[in-house]
């Protein structure tokens, strides 16, 4: 069975993170959770999150549940690379979301979140989408919603329909020909450690010539931003009036009022643009003339991150078949 589930901005304001309305147990309980393909662990804010830790999310309450059963001796617990992180016991529950049920799914119930996860209370979880080898359930590994779903749907993939200051679409088990112009370009990807990684095959500022390069890095609909090698964003940056790389606010910034190129960046012999108002990510702070930037460096990163900034310029999918691949449209 197909389906089709709302990517909801968070914030009216500015694009920090998308949740998407997902029901767990029986009676079904209604949680947003933010469908992150950058990870794979399924976990929520639940009855067994101290109150201290809980500012205006909902929980899932397996105690409330007539189909919940406790995953006897397993606990979880995850770190992200932001410093964030979570950790709790499991529960197998039933699963649903735009409309695709998984009975029986792992759903990490949080015992322990950090102050960033407390403070967003919009967000009552997360849902990973990431390969099922990330997962950090011990001593067993749990899979992923996709992995459980895949063999009901139609095909094996989801789509991400991100959209700026608007809401998206997560779709699952089709693509939808409606929601993207021109042709899919695919790219392989490569599932070690766990993340959907490919290669980009360069990229351009603005109306400038576009530079060849292979850039890795992960597509990551978990994380804001897009965090690109120093190089890229030293070239870009560099074309904004007034903008520095300021240790102050932790990364590049630039007057409110300067006029941003867009970013384009190569997907195989194709290419997808980023337009100038979504690399103006937002103010520092409300009324500030100081706007922070949506494109950043990954230097102390480690990793390249194609974030939210860079997929809500295209429609995106997440191809699960054997091997797996990730395509790309202009839409
Ligand atoms: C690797 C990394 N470094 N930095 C600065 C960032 C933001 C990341 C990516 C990241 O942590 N994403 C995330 C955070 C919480 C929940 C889901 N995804």
């Amino acid at each position: 069975e197909n389906g089709s589930a709302a990517a909801i901005p968070i914030d009216p304001r500015f694009d920090i993170a998308y949740v998407t309305p997902v029901t767990i147990g029986t009676p079904p309980q209604t949680l947003y959770l933010d469908f992150d393909t950058g990870s794979s662990d399924l976990w929520v804010f639940s009855s067994h999150t101290p109150e201290s830790q809980v500012r205006g999310q909902r929980i899932y309450s397996p105690e409330k549940s007539s189909t919940a059963k406790l995953l006897a001796g397993h606990t979880w617990s995850i770190l992200y690379g932001d410093g964030s992180g979570s950790l709790g016991n499991v529960y197998t529950d039933n699963f649903t979301v735009g409309g695709v049920t998984v009975t029986s799914q792992a759903v990490q119930t949080a015992q322990q979140v950090s102050y960033s996860f407390t403070s967003q209370s919009e967000i009552h979880g997360l849902v990973g989408l990431g390969f099922s080898t990330l997962n950090t359930v011990f001593p067993n590994g749990q899979l992923t919603f996709f992995d459980n779903a895949k063999s009901t749907l139609d095909s094996p993939v989801f789509t991400a329909d991100l959209k700026w200051k608007k809401e998206g679409t997560y779709d699952f088990g089709f693509i939808d020909e409606t929601k993207y112009t021109g042709e899919i370009t695919y790219l392989p990807v490569q599932t070690d450690p766990g993340y959907w990684t490919f290669t980009s095959s360069g990229y351009a500022v603005g109306d400038g010539a576009f530079h060849p390069a292979s850039i890795v890095g992960i597509a990551d609909t978990g994380t804001s931003l897009t965090y690109l090698p120093a190089e890229v964003v030293t070239s870009y940056w560099g074309q904004v009036d007034g903008a520095v790389d300021s240790d102050y606010y932790g990364g590049y910034v630039f007057p409110c009022s300067s006029k941003l190129p867009s970013f384009t960046f190569g997907v195989g012999p194709a290419n997808i643009t980023i337009p100038a108002s979504y690399i103006n990510y937002a103010q520092i702070t409300e009324g500030s003339p100081v706007c922070f930037g949506g494109l950043q460096s990954s230097s102390w990163l480690g990793v390249n991150i194609w974030g939210d900034v860079a997929l809500k310029a295209a429609f995106v999918v997440f191809n699960g078949a054997n091997p797996p691949t990730i395509g790309w449209a202009k839409k």
